[in-house]
């Protein structure tokens, strides 16, 4: 049933759309993950938080994810529709308006940064509006169609969801904020460049300089294998700078042994299948995950054994 048929006010200009194409311009499943990163930055920040304004703040900001996501969907409905693996989206495939993409990424944008500077914080709230605008202006409209290092400065708007989580607990910015922000920075071009190996063809048709296509396959493979060997030290950092516990330091440090490893894989053996680049790209989203859970898991256990006087 479409939206317009819900409201059963046929003077609505709503497209046939339905509630599900509505949401899946939310990019659900990529802005969960970025938002379990925010989760994690709340939780692991110092200090007690009202559960209750956690959960507002980490609904606000999963709102905020998804509203930049039908932001990036409106816009880019032009070069999704030339490419297989995005052209199925609801704007491209004439199930959702642009216009109606547009005015839903716009109202949820502005009803989650008014309700998490409301009810949590400007900081937080700040934070929140600087990452959309950065996804949505900086990246999406500007970069991604520009330079191959789109994703690379783009990777800023990413990395942002952990800090906006600790400005919500803390109404600052710590330096383990910036460490996390860090990490995701680091892990997003193998993240990304990983795919765009075997989506080449697509960013191709579709004219977007993504650096397969501007630089080559060895040259981007070359670059993934930097950048995972750059990533694997900084994924430590939360317990080199004492804010973990020995266990989170070894899980960490496995986990960038694996990301190097595929990554060394994607390096040395470019079959024409892509099985190696399509397994990195598996295994970083694996690894972010992992990294999170395990820092929080972490956290939670030390806090349990400090307040037992251990
Ligand atoms: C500028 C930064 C990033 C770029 C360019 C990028 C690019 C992409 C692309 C193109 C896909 C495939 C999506 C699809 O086909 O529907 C994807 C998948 C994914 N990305 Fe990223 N990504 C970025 C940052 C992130 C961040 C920060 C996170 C989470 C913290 C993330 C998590 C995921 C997840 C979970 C998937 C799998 C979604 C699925 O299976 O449909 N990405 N990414
Ligand atoms: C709180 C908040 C605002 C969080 C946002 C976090 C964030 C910016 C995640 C990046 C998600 C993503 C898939 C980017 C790629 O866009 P793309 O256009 O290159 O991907 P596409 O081709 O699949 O559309």
């Amino acid at each position: 049933m479409s939206v317009k048929e819900s409201l059963k006010d046929t003077s609505v200009r709503l497209s046939e759309a339905t509630a599900g194409d509505f949401f899946a311009l939310l990019k659900p499943r990529v802005m969960a993950l970025a938002v379990f990163t925010a989760f994690v930055g709340l939780m692991v920040a110092p200090g007690a938080m009202d559960p209750v304004i956690a959960v507002i703040a980490i609904g606000a900001i999963a709102v905020g994810a998804g509203a930049a996501g039908a932001l990036n969907m409106w816009y880019d409905a032009d070069i999704d529709a030339l490419m297989s693996r995005t052209s199925k989206r609801p704007v491209p495939s004439g199930r959702v308006a642009p216009g109606e993409a547009f005015g839903f990424g716009l109202v949820l944008s502005a009803l989650s940064v008014m309700t998490l500077g409301v009810l949590v914080g400007w900081l937080a709230a700040s934070l929140l509006a600087f990452t959309i605008f950065f996804y949505v202006v900086i990246y999406t409209m500007w970069l991604k169609r520009s330079t191959p290092q789109n994703i690379v400065i783009g990777g800023v708007a990413g990395a942002l969801p952990p800090m906006i989580g600790w400005a919500a607990a803390t109404g600052a910015i710590g330096i383990e904020s910036l460490i996390l922000f860090l990490i995701i920075f680091l892990w997003t071009p193998p993240h990304f460049w990983a795919l765009a190996l075997f989506k080449a063809g697509d960013y191709a048709a579709a004219g977007i300089p993504m650096m397969p296509n501007v630089a080559g396959q060895a040259s981007t493979r070359r670059q993934i294998f930097a950048y995972s060997l750059l990533l694997a030290p900084i994924g430590v950092l939360p317990w080199a700078f004492g804010f973990t516990s020995g266990f989170y330091g070894l899980v960490s440090a496995a986990l960038g042994a694996g990301f190097i490893w595929h990554a060394w894989k994607a390096l040395v053996i470019p079959d024409k299948e892509m099985k190696p680049a399509k397994a990195l790209f598996a295994y970083s989203i694996f690894y972010l995950f992992a990294i999170f859970a395990v820092l929080l898991a972490d956290t939670i256990a030390m806090r349990a054994f400090m307040s037992a006087g251990g």
